[in-house]
C-alpha cells in the first residue's frame, strides 16, 4: 500500500475554532489555499456520481478569489469530474492526485496505459463475484469503491494488489472505502508543489492545505516540510512553513484540524473575513 504508516501520523494536532481563524494564522501573507474536495467541499455518497459541492461553498471561494487570495484544488478526481464539481469556479486544478494539472490541459507523461488497461481488465474480473464492489470510471487510475458493503474492505485490497503485482511501478493508495491503483511516484504532495510552482508570482506564498483523507497526508507533509515516510522527501524540495488543516479527528500529520465539512465552510467564510480586511 502506498500511503505512510498511519503510526507515523502525530495525533495532537490542535483544533481551530473556524470563527477564530485569525488568531492561527500567522502574519507569514501572502496567503494561499489549497482545497481537497470529496469529505473536505462536497459530504460522502455511496454513488461518486451523485456527490456534489453546494453553492454557497462555491461562492465562498469565488468570493476570496476575487479579494486576490490564489486558491487552488488538489483532488483524487479525475479532471473532467473536478471541473464538473467546481462548475463556473476557475481554480488551477491538480487531479487524480496529481497525474493531471488542468493548465496542461490534463496531458499525462507519466502512466503507462497499456498496463493500466490491463489492471482494470484484472480488477473488472476479480470483482464478478462482488456486486457491491464498484469500479469507477476513472482515465489514469483504477478506483475501487467499497462504501456499499465496507467488510470487503480487505478482499478488495488483495484484489487490487494481485492485479499490479506484476507491475513495479503501480502502487495500491488508501481512502475512505476506496482503493486506487496510480503510479508510484504520485501524490498529492508533489502535487501542491507543482500548484505552488504553477500559482506563485515574484513573492513566495505561505500554502493552507484543508483536507479529509489518508492520501491528503502527503499534502500536508509537503505544506509543512515535514516527513512522513513517503518516497518522495519533500524537505530537499521547497523550504515551506505552511498550515495543514485536517478534517476530522483521526490521526494525522496536519498540525491543524477541524471537526468536519461545515466547519470547513466556517473556515472558509473566516477566510474570506481576513481576506476582506487585508485589502481595506
Ligand atoms: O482527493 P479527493 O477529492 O478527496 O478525492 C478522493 C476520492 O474521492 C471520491 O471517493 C470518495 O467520495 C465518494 C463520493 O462521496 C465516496 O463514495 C467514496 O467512498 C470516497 O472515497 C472519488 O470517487 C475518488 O475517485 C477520489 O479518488
Amino acid at each position: 500500500m502506498d500511503s505512510a504508516n498511519t503510526s507515523d501520523f502525530i495525533t495532537s494536532a490542535t483544533y481551530i475554532d473556524p470563527d477564530k481563524l485569525a488568531n492561527f494564522l500567522s502574519d507569514k501573507k501572502p496567503y494561499c489555499l489549497f482545497l481537497d474536495i470529496d469529505g473536505t467541499l462536497a459530504e460522502f455518497t455511496v454513488d461518486p456520481k451523485d456527490s456534489f459541492i453546494p453553492t454557497s461553498t462555491l461562492d465562498l471561494i469565488q468570493a476570496i478569489q476575487d479579494y486576490g487570495v490564489k486558491v487552488a484544488v488538489v483532488t483524487g478526481r479525475s479532471l473532467n469530474e473536478a471541473k464538473q464539481m467546481l462548475s463556473l469556479l476557475e481554480v488551477p486544478i491538480a487531479a487524480t492526485h496529481g497525474l493531471q494539472l488542468s493548465w496542461l490541459n490534463g496531458n499525462i507523461v507519466n502512466i503507462n496505459l497499456a498496463q493500466l488497461t490491463q489492471i482494470k481488465d484484472t480488477v473488472t474480473h476479480y470483482c464478478l463475484p462482488y456486486p457491491d464492489l464498484y469500479i469507477e470510471n476513472k482515465p489514469y487510475s483504477c478506483t475501487l469503491h467499497y462504501r456499499k458493503n465496507p467488510t470487503l474492505a480487505d478482499i478488495s485490497y488483495d484484489l487490487m494488489s494481485k492485479a499490479i503485482a506484476n507491475f513495479d511501478n503501480w502502487s495500491v493508495k488508501q481512502g475512505k472505502y476506496v482503493w486506487e491503483a496510480i503510479p508510484k511516484s504520485v501524490n498529492k504532495g508533489l502535487a501542491i508543489l507543482d500548484l505552488l510552482q504553477h500559482i506563485s508570482l515574484s513573492e513566495p506564498l505561505c500554502p493552507i492545505f484543508i483536507g479529509d483523507d489518508i492520501t491528503d497526508e502527503a499534502g500536508f507533509a509537503a505544506v509543512q516540510n515535514v516527513s512522513i515516510g513517503l518516497d518522495s522527501d519533500y524537505k530537499s524540495k521547497k523550504l515551506l512553513t505552511g498550515m495543514g488543516i485536517k478534517v476530522g479527528n483521526e490521526a494525522t500529520c496536519a498540525n491543524y484540524y477541524v471537526q468536519d465539512i461545515d466547519e470547513v465552510r466556517d473556515l472558509l467564510h473566516s477566510f474570506l473575513k481576513i481576506a476582506m480586511s487585508d485589502s481595506l
